[in-house]
């Protein structure tokens, strides 16, 4: 029986043109100004030292600069940038530059398992602070009263079982009783390695022949 659901956000509850069209490029032109703003800040500093060391080498500051803007065209997970982007979106969601996007049909769905007592999580690649932000100022106005507890790769990455491990250890539930959504197979294969019951968001795209992951294009689609 599913006790909790733990769900991820682009592509999922969030459309990923909101993410890669509106808040990847809201960050990316405001991130060497921001860097440069904020460079003795304790907390800045020790992102751009911990990207320093994933970068392997003593960059200086616009070389850094310059590989934060590459990992965003890239779109790579990597940590200290999750995190300064989430520092730069809350000057966006303050100055109602935008709001978090989430879908109808995942906002409706989500606050009903939460009155009928599931527990529900996030989990993305977004920093937690990103995802609070994205959640709380969304187009659905704050919705973070419904969720118990947010994990981003500070916990791992999510195509890693080992992920999904440490987040049923901590909700201390048997992994079973968690079910997770997701648009990325691999992140559902991760999932579904650790124990964890899945689901597929498949929206726009085209089904999957031949997956165990249950398919549905919205969040209507899902049956506990
Ligand atoms: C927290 S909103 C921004 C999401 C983000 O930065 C990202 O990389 C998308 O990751 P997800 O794990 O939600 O697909
Ligand atoms: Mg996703």
């Amino acid at each position: 029986m599913i006790k909790a659901i733990v769900t991820d956000i682009e592509g999922t509850t969030s459309s990923l043109s909101f993410v890669k069209d509106v808040l990847f490029p809201y960050a990316r032109a405001r991130l060497p100004d921001f860097v440069r703003r904020h460079r003795e800040q304790a907390e800045i500093k020790l992102l751009l030292a911990d990207a320093n060391q994933l970068a392997g080498g003593e960059l200086d500051e616009d070389a850094l600069i310059a590989q934060f803007i590459h990992w965003i065209d890239t779109d790579q997970k990597i940590t200290p940038l999750k995190s300064l982007q989430g520092l730069i979106w809350q000057e966006g969601y303050r100055n109602t530059d935008f709001t978090g996007h989430v879908y109808e049909d995942a906002v409706r769905n989500l606050r009903n398992w939460f009155g009928l007592g599931y527990k529900l999580y996030v989990y993305s690649s977004g920093s937690v602070q990103a995802q609070k932000l994205l959640f709380g100022y969304s187009d659905f106005g704050d919705l973070t009263p419904i969720f118990s507890g947010y994990f981003d790769t500070h916990i791992g990455g999510k195509k890693e079982a080992t992920s999904y491990e440490r987040i049923a250890a901590e909700l201390g539930l048997p992994a079973e009783q968690i079910l997770f959504l997701s648009d990325i197979k691999d992140e559902l294969d991760a999932a579904r390695q650790a124990g964890f019951a899945t689901c597929w968001l498949v929206r726009d795209q085209a089904p999957d022949s031949g997956t165990e992951h249950v398919q549905v294009s919205d969040f209507d689609g899902i049956h506990l």
